[in-house]
């Protein structure tokens, strides 16, 4: 199942359809004895139109890697695009633009304001940026994550996976051009994680979107359609079409060799 061959290396791809794309991704934590190289120049296309999962063992660098590429982080070297244009050296106001109007983010904690209604949550961005939202495409998110009937609740009168699918609603709304997720089931039981799950994949495949997903869990990444594996701040492997038995085998192999190489085993 893993794609990992001698001619090509995990996690890059092709020229051309990349939503974000990184090389030399290096991100340092600290300085002197207590540096923490967390991520070690990575090299990465993210695919345009694709669901990318992210893996690896824990503090493998995993939400370093998201960060740094949806701009939340600085790098301490190397290069970071979204699209075409590159976010690394733009200045703070730039970037903070560049977030608003062309990524979309869903966090384990949901993040949504509590004294607001779902709907208010949902065009929130939107009216932060003094932009109108698109009301045919806003229709078809609520209804694609079935928020019809809810979006007159505050979040404490929503279930988490409720309140999740508002966050991911939230990510749609301004139709960006990527949608950065860091373990968004991590907070739900199985059942409201595989809604959210299916709504990020139905993002992907009936709305054309572009995800990339941290996540631990193998019934998650399955979902996607490929996934990078993260070992001490470098992509070791990938695999396409994943299943959540592969995904979880080729976990078990970090556990068993530290610092797994790629075409290893
Ligand atoms: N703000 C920080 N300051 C110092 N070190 C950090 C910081 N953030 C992350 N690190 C370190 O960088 C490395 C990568 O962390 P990161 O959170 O990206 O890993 P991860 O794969 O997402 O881990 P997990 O699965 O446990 O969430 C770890 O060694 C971590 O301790």
């Amino acid at each position: 199942m893993s794609t990992s061959t001698a001619d090509h290396v995990p996690g890059r791809a092709p020229a051309g359809a990349a939503a974000a794309r990184a090389r030399g991704l290096t991100k340092a934590y600290g300085s002197g004895e207590t540096a923490v190289l967390a991520l070690d120049a990575v090299d990465v296309d993210i695919a345009r139109g694709r669901f990318t999962a992210v893996m690896g063992p824990s503090g493998s660098g995993k939400s370093t890697l998201l960060h740094c590429l949806a701009g939340l982080d600085t790098v301490s070297a190397g290069q970071v695009w979204i699209g075409d244009t590159e976010i690394t050296g733009l200045k703070e106001r730039e970037l903070t633009r560049l977030r608003r109007d062309r990524v979309g983010f869903v966090f384990q904690s949901f993040n949504l304001v509590p004294t607001l209604t779902a709907l208010e949550n949902i065009t929130l961005p939107m009216d932060i940026a003094g932009r109108r939202p698109d009301e045919k495409w806003i229709d078809e998110v609520i209804d694609t994550l079935g928020l019809r009937d809810r979006l007159g609740h505050r979040p404490a009168q929503l279930s988490g996976g409720q309140q999740q699918r508002v966050a991911c609603a939230r990510a749609l709304a301004s139709r960006p051009e990527l949608i950065f997720a860091d373990e968004p089931t991590g907070n739900l039981d199985s059942r409201s994680g595989q809604e959210v799950l299916g709504f990020l994949r139905q993002s992907v495949d009936r709305l054309g979107q572009t995800v990339v997903m941290v996540t631990h869990d193998p019934v998650a990444a399955a979902r996607s359609d490929l996934v990078l594996f993260l070992a001490d701040g470098r992509i070791v492997d990938e695999m396409e079409r994943p299943t959540a038995e592969a995904v979880l085998e080729r976990m078990k192999r970090f556990d068993a060799v530290r610092g797994a190489v790629p075409g290893e085993g």
